[in-house]
């Protein structure tokens, strides 16, 4: 990492980091149990609407990752947070799980399919032809279109999961409708993450698995950031992009050494 202000607070990706789906990474618990001995101030960054933070913490857990539901921002959480600043006590027709529905209702949404303000798209791993269509209906008769992250797929040990990203470009393939995404790379979930933590940004350290999501949002951000090769991108395919991360390690395994070395 080049030589700069010492490194005060980190933020981390999940998916391709920590975890592949339910399935612990080696050096996940480590890094965890490091940034905790360490003081220093951290946040899971995820892009994954799936969970709430307390599901989340617990399926961390059960993988040996010991993570405070306070240390937890989801693309949900960040969403929430978005549509009670834009439109207090809205409506939403909505399609996902606990972490999203839960996350509305905690702003006080009225979740419904009836000329709702918004049509908001989340992660799940049980999209329906039926929903989608009701989904495509709504916003071709004005209903706003929200997704939570452009995510195209996410990572797992058998392979690649169509995810949010690709959802929603179907629904704007049959509406002529893009999203707007929330989550990674939209400064708004950096920013949030940040003030969450009061973090700096030159002296935080963003690590993720994807180009197009967590080291972007990163450099735009103004962070040094970590690319970890166990995820969504090959070292194969950094060069392709016209930006690089500060740093390319295999795992999250090696960046165990760097917590107390940079702090
Ligand atoms: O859920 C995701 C896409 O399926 C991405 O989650 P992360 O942002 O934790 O990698
Ligand atoms: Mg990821």
């Amino acid at each position: 990492m080049s030589e700069q202000k010492p490194v005060e607070s980190w933020l981390t990706d999940m998916d391709g980091v920590l975890v592949r789906e339910e399935r612990a990474i080696p050096g996940a618990a480590e890094f965890i149990t490091a940034l905790q001995t360490s003081g220093r101030r951290f946040l899971v960054l995820t892009n994954n609407s799936i969970y709430t933070p307390r599901d989340l913490r617990a399926r961390l857990l059960a993988g040996g990752i010991d993570v405070p539901e306070l240390a937890i921002w989801t693309s949900a959480m960040a969403t929430a947070q978005f549509l009670d600043d834009q439109r207090p006590g809205g409506t939403a027709y909505v399609i996902g799980e606990a972490g999203l529905t839960t996350a509305l209702h905690e702003v006080g949404y009225v979740l419904t399919d009836r000329a709702p303000d918004y049509v908001v798209l989340g992660e799940t791993r049980t999209y329906s032809f039926e929903a989608i269509t009701k989904a495509i209906r709504l916003i071709a008769d004005g209903a706003r279109f929200l997704a939570t992250n452009p995510d195209p797929t996410g990572p797992s040990t058998e392979g690649p999961l169509p995810a949010t990203g690709s959802v929603a470009a179907l629904i704007t393939r049959a509406t002529g409708v893009a999203p707007y995404f929330v989550g990674k790379p939209n400064p708004l979930m950096m920013r949030s993450a940040l003030n969450r933590i009061e973090a700096h940004s030159e002296t935080t350290v963003m690590i993720g698995d994807r180009m197009d999501t967590d080291i972007i949002s990163g450099l735009e951000a103004g962070l040094r950031s970590v690319l970890v090769l166990s995820g969504s991108t090959g070292e194969h395919e950094v060069d392709r992009f016209p930006y690089r991360p500060t740093r390319i390690v295999e795992s999250i395994a090696d960046v165990v050494p760097l917590v107390t070395a940079l702090s």
